[in-house]
């Protein structure tokens, strides 16, 4: 199947319009929707007709959909250009499978960490494990970017109903005012730093923990300090380099990703935020979605379907972003969390075999959490120019009995704005509310033309009951697969991210420039005159 075909096919729906599907047949909402791991899938509101289902399902068995997926799981090095494997499915696999690396089964010593990390948790949500000084631990800051942020940064926020543990703050940016804000009001001899870095060599990690050790001992003595440290890492050697005890140190292997890590020791924050036994929950709801996509054929498998349905909007109609838009304000991090996981994994443009993409890469990915996102940029989404396509999610229920009345409406506005995307409002419609508002010829035409919604914009809406740790598993688990189903369909390969790389270089190369210990001769005009303009208006060079 070529991606011409469908785009060939794409063409001859251009002319049908969401509603005239609909009206097609009656069967739409319960045809183009599945239901798997607790969640409810609706894509019903997407232009794709039963041609280009099939079209979509054709492409995907020819990129060898199904044959990737199980090399995934069972743990083929398919990170081809780190030759690793990728297996971060086995952070929440049970004890009955076997999944071998380099011959070695993989499974028991995931088990053991996370027996580790559950005891940990526990003990430090007891007060059982107390600081040097004797008092309890009050206060977790996890230091961590990118991965080591993100998963446990956005759930510990999805899941602040369920946080009875210690306080738990997040670190991540090198701008010292975050550290700053963070650390103000917290007292270090009540504070367990943990950081959170894969390879424990990420220069923003490691300088907020060498100011977190400097904060730490204007109150702790320097023979203890480390006792107020665990490490999230699987670079064991600098972890002990760094003075961080072995059995503060909780490891991983290379076949997990950075941005597919929250499921092990980099989400110890928030299992010590909400406990192991709701940690377990999540990771549950995760494994659903797992076996789901596995065993799931065709139109029924959501985390294919939802892949289908970006590529259809991405690849085949050329639309060049997507929203997000959570009706959950506690899921306000999910966007900046996809982001990651979406662009990281398939913003590339070198297919695995490192010839040049022949289709263009995956889209832009950004949201908010609605309603706050309707008083902002709904306005471009309804009437702008460019097409967004929407992935709208909201809970059957909230979690505050009291303000029932509350979520009515949150659930209102979502319903409504998929609604509003698909049926639009025609220029008939405006003239006529025009005239009822009293206007009348050239000024009723400009007043009308203003009100016109074009509609027939698509969306799709996730829905579940509650967001419960269970389901905040299975909505992440989906967001992976359909990453990877994305990256499969391109031939790139999800699981590098060569392309963050060079910045790095280069920031470090420019310190010495920025700190005055080297000239900025070679450097091009533009970073040359940037530095000029820093150093007058008062930058850190001496
Ligand atoms: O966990 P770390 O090794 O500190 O890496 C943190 C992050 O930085 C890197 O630059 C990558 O872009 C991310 O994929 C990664 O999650």
């Amino acid at each position: 199947m070529s991606i011409e075909k469908l785009i060939e096919h794409q063409s001859t729906l251009t002319a049908t319009r969401l509603t005239d599907l609909f009206e097609a047949d009656p069967s739409r909402a319960g045809r183009y929707s599945s239901q798997a791991a607790g969640l409810y899938f609706d894509w019903s509101k997407t232009g794709l007709d039963d041609q280009a289902v099939d079209l979509l399902l054709s492409f995907a068995d020819d990129a060898g959909m199904a044959a990737r997926r199980d090399q995934m799981f069972q743990g083929d090095k398919i990170n081809v250009t780190e030759d690793r494997a990728v297996l971060h499915t086995v952070l929440r696999a049970g004890s009955e499978v076997e999944v071998r690396v380099d011959g070695e089964d993989v499974i028991p010593g995931v088990h053991d960490t996370l027996a580790r990390m559950r005891d940990f948790a526990t003990r430090l949500r007891s007060g059982q494990i107390r600081a040097p000084g004797g008092g309890r631990y009050r206060d977790v800051v996890n230091i961590g970017i990118g991965g080591s942020d993100l998963g446990p940064a956005m759930a510990t926020r999805a899941l602040s109903p369920y946080h009875d543990g210690l306080r738990v703050h997040f670190v991540s940016n090198v701008d010292g005012a975050q550290i700053a804000d963070v650390l103000r009001g917290l007292n270090p001899a009540e504070t367990l730093i943990m950081v959170a870095s894969k390879t424990f060599t990420t220069i923003e990690t490691m300088t907020n923990a060498a100011t977190a050790r400097d904060w730490l001992l204007r109150d702790v003595h320097a023979d203890v300090v480390g006792l107020h440290f665990a490490a999230l890492s699987s670079n064991l050697e600098k972890t002990a380099e760094w003075g961080i005890a072995a059995e503060r140190v909780f490891g991983f292997e290379d076949w997990v990703g950075g941005r597919y890590s929250m499921w092990g020791p980099i989400g110890l924050s928030l299992m010590i935020a909400i406990g192991p036994d709701r940690f377990d929950q999540m990771l549950a709801g995760a494994r659903a979605m797992d076996q789901h996509f596995q065993t799931s054929e065709g139109r029924a498998n959501m985390p294919l379907m939802l892949a289908l349905v970006g590529f259809w909007h991405r690849q085949v109609c050329g639309y060049p972003t997507r929203a997000v838009l959570p009706y959950e304000q506690r899921l306000a991090r999910l966007p900046a969390y996809l982001q990651q996981l979406e662009m990281e994994s398939n913003g590339k443009r070198v297919a695995l075999d490192g010839t040049a993409l022949d289709l263009p890469s995956g889209p832009v990915v950004w949201g908010e959490p609605g309603t706050n996102g309707q008083h902002a940029f709904y306005q471009l989404i309804h009437q702008g120019t460019d097409i967004i396509p929407c992935e709208f999610m909201v809970g059957a229920e909230g979690h505050e009995p009291d303000l029932a009345h509350q979520h009515l409406l949150l659930v209102a506005n979502c319903l409504a704005q998929s609604q509003a995307l698909m049926t639009g409002r025609s220029l008939s419609e405006a003239r006529t509310l025009m005239q009822e508002k009293g206007f009348e010829g050239d000024e009723l035409e400009r007043q009308a033309a203003h009100r016109v919604f074009p509609g027939n914009r698509p969306s799709t809406t996730l829905v579940y009951p509650k967001l419960t740790p269970e389901v905040l598993g299975a909505i992440v688990a989906l967001y992976e697969h359909r990453v990877f189903v994305e990256g499969v369909l391109l031939g790139l390969n999800s699981f590098d991210q060569w392309g963050v790389e060079l910045g790095k270089e280069l920031a470090v190369a420019l310190s010495p420039v920025l700190q005055g210990d080297e000239a900025a001769e070679g450097l091009d005009g533009s970073t040359r005159a940037l530095i000029d303009v820093l150093d007058k208006f008062g930058s850190t060079r001496d």
